[in-house]
């Protein structure tokens, strides 16, 4: 069913030309006479397919000269480094020429220009003897004549601004810079095609583990992920073992929910580094919560069975010092761990970044606004100080997330080499999923008492078992309230569900032990038994969790973002199947609020599903209908509620 031919040409690419801002002043390389300094290939030794190593040692004297050269310099153009008007691109031109500009006592200068230069000098030293009183102001200069002469003032050039850009202002641009100049690669949901494909890029083992565990076939961010950076890879590799992340640069994806981002970041990952020898941390993985390390670990364990990659986790429940000692003991190949426990190893240097090569940031918008000990300039900080080298080290930034930030403040803090962002070919900020079917409850002001006795209505309106509905409220007290009132009503006559109803709920109140058993409870699938399985959280459940089968998500409360509602949504509906999502909308105000707020950053599969009214369904379109006699239930539920919390 997704045999579908992948067609390259399909690719749509829509880079703008990436400049490659180079410093003012290219370092001189001691390169042979007569050629030209080519950064991007590395060197002319390259072209002669030099050794390894030698070509290491001329990389890193590049590199080397490149980070002496003051890089606070403002970044010039290539265009006009480039073309050079004479033609003379060979090194002793370049010297010569400099060398006229920048030290004047020292090559001749032609007589025309002798007399220009010594009254300019010689203005430059009255100009220094002037005391401060005698400066003036150009404007009052200006204004000055047009009074005494009375005379219509001469049109004055404007002034130019000093071309000196202020820090700030350089480093705004820089900031800006670090996302406007970035390679956009987009691509669309028909880009699919069978993993066997890769066998020339993807080892034996690898490829096996992947069709055996995963699937025969790519989501489409996969196929855009791998072929673009396998080949990268392979050729970078191919050219230094220790310089090759910074050749490939760093990677940015905005792919919706649930389109596999796990494996498409783990298997380039696993096929990099699954022919290293010795065990040395070379991934790190950091996520935002410790449910996606379980969920990131058993990913990236099925991948390399069968290598001797060692894929390390950081629990927060162990002690900090125990696993600071089994990481001396031995340092893992991959480790993913959550932000702040990444500080707090780093300053026991548990393990240091020297030999680091790639680095994910899963969930990254969440990951960028999280401060966690200020963790994203220490990781910069550390990584520069443990490869010794400037920024962009030589590490492969991978940063993923379905509602990736475009805040470039927080990407600038990445320090990205030569991004690429791969996103949906989207007019809008985020992609919901194609089999995702919303619909939106309008519930009346004047009603709005009754919205939990609706959304049980929702609930068992749907008469076929076997669902898992994910309900997501504002609060760990809003959590516990909903669920006991939910229970409270199903055990009355008249409100009691057809099916078997477990309703459970996620909240802060609950132990991290019990929070994971009862998602693990709703996870569960037991043959036969026709479980209706109901599970209120907050926001701790919407990010990256990967339930299988949550048939439904009722956002009773409003999420207070665009991010936050593709991240509930994005629970179901996962890995293209189908799911449903429900959103309680009370009074006019939170309509607006979804319309203007929420559905306008959202652009969905045209040949995909579209929002829909929940009355344009027969089994739902009475759900806000009340008999008096479950209004009198409902009620009864709400007074024993008000007593139980009372008490
Ligand atoms: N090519 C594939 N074919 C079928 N299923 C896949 C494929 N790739 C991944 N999956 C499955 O899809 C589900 C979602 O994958 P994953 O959790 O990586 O999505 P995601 O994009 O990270 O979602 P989120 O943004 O919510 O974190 C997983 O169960 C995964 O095993």
């Amino acid at each position: 069913m997704f045999a579908a031919r992948f067609d390259p040409s399909q690719v749509q690419t829509t880079s703008e030309p990436v400049k490659n801002f180079k410093l003012a002043s290219k370092p001189v390389i001691p390169l042979k006479r007569g050629k030209e300094p080519d950064h991007e290939s590395g060197s002319e030794s390259e072209g002669e397919g030099g050794s390894g190593s030698e070509v290491e040692d001329v990389e890193r004297d590049e590199e080397k000269q490149t980070a002496q050269v003051d890089s606070t310099q403002a970044p010039m153009d290539v265009d006009s480094q480039d073309a050079d008007p004479r033609g003379e691109n060979d090194i002793d031109a370049y010297s010569s020429r400099n060398a006229s500009v920048d030290s004047p006592g020292k090559a001749p200068l032609s007589d025309k220009h002798s007399g220009l230069l010594s009254r300019f000098q010689k203005t430059l030293s009255i100009q220094q003897n002037l005391k401060p009183s005698e400066l003036v102001n150009s404007e009052d200069e200006t204004m000055e004549s047009s009074e005494q002469h009375d005379l219509v003032p001469i049109p004055q050039p404007a002034v130019v601004k000093s071309t000196q850009l202020t820090v700030e202002a350089a480093s705004a641009v820089s900031k800006s810079a670090a996302w406007l100049h970035t390679q956009k690669v987009q691509y669309n949901n028909s880009m699919i095609k069978p993993f066997a494909s890769y066998k020339t890029e993807l080892s034996e083992k690898l490829l096996a583990n992947i069709t055996a565990k995963f699937s025969q076939n790519t989501f489409p961010i996969q196929t855009i992920l791998l072929d673009t950076v396998l080949p990268k890879l392979r050729f970078a590799q191919s050219v230094s073992k220790r310089h090759y992340p910074r050749r490939v640069g760093d990677i940015l994806v905005n792919a919706s929910t649930g389109s596999g981002k796990t494996l498409a970041y783990s298997i380039p990952v696993v096929q990099s580094l699954s022919k290293r020898t010795v065990n040395r941390l070379r991934c790190l993985i950091v996520v935002p919560t410790k449910i996606l390390i379980h969920q990131v670990f058993e990913t990236m364990t099925k991948l390399s069975q069968g290598t001797s990659l060692v894929t390390g986790i950081s629990k927060l429940e162990n002690s900090l010092r125990d696993e600071h000692k089994k990481f001396q003991n031995q340092e893992p190949d991959i480790l993913i761990i959550t932000p702040g426990r990444l500080v707090d190893h780093l300053q026991l240097n548990s393990f240091d970044l020297k030999n680091l090569k790639f680095l994910i940031l899963d969930e990254a918008d969440r990951l960028l606004n999280q401060s966690f000990q200020n963790w994203c300039s220490v990781i910069m900080n550390m990584l520069k100080a443990d490869k010794n080298e400037a920024a962009p080290v030589s590490v492969i930034k991978m940063v993923f997330s379905a509602t990736l930030t475009t805040n470039t403040e927080k990407l600038h803090n990445l320090e990205l080499n030569r991004p690429t962002l791969f996103m949906m070919d989207s007019v809008k900020l985020y992609h919901l999923p194609k089999h995702l079917q919303e619909y939106n409850v309008q519930i009346p002001t004047a009603k709005s008492f009754a919205k939990p006795l609706f959304m049980l209505q929702l609930i068992t309106a749907h008469s076929e078992a076997n669902l898992r509905i994910l309900i997501f409220v504002r609060s760990n007290e809003a959590s516990l309230r909903l669920a006991t009132l939910l229970q409270l009503m199903v055990s009355k006559k008249a409100l009691g569900s057809k099916n078997d109803f477990q309703v459970t709920s996620i909240n802060s109140n609950n132990t991290k032990s019990l929070n994971n058993k009862l998602i693990k409870h709703f996870a569960a699938t037991e043959p036969g038994k026709k479980g209706l399985k109901v599970l209120v959280a907050t926001d701790l459940m919407s990010r990256g969790i990967d339930i299988d089968n949550v048939t439904h998500v009722i956002n009773y409360d409003l999420p207070v973002s665009s991010q936050q509602y593709v991240h509930r949504c994005g629970r179901t509906a996962r890995a293209q199947a189908h799911g449903v999502a429900f959103n309680l909308l009370v009074g006019k105000g939170e309509q607006k609020f979804w319309s203007d707020h929420i559905d306008s950053d959202l652009s969905r599969d045209v040949d995909g599903c579209h929002v829909k009214s929940y009355d344009e369904v027969d089994t739902l379109k009475d759900i806000l209908v009340i008999s008096e006699e479950v209004e009198e239930e409902y009620r009864e539920s709400l007074a024993e509620l008000k007593s139980a919390s009372d008490s």
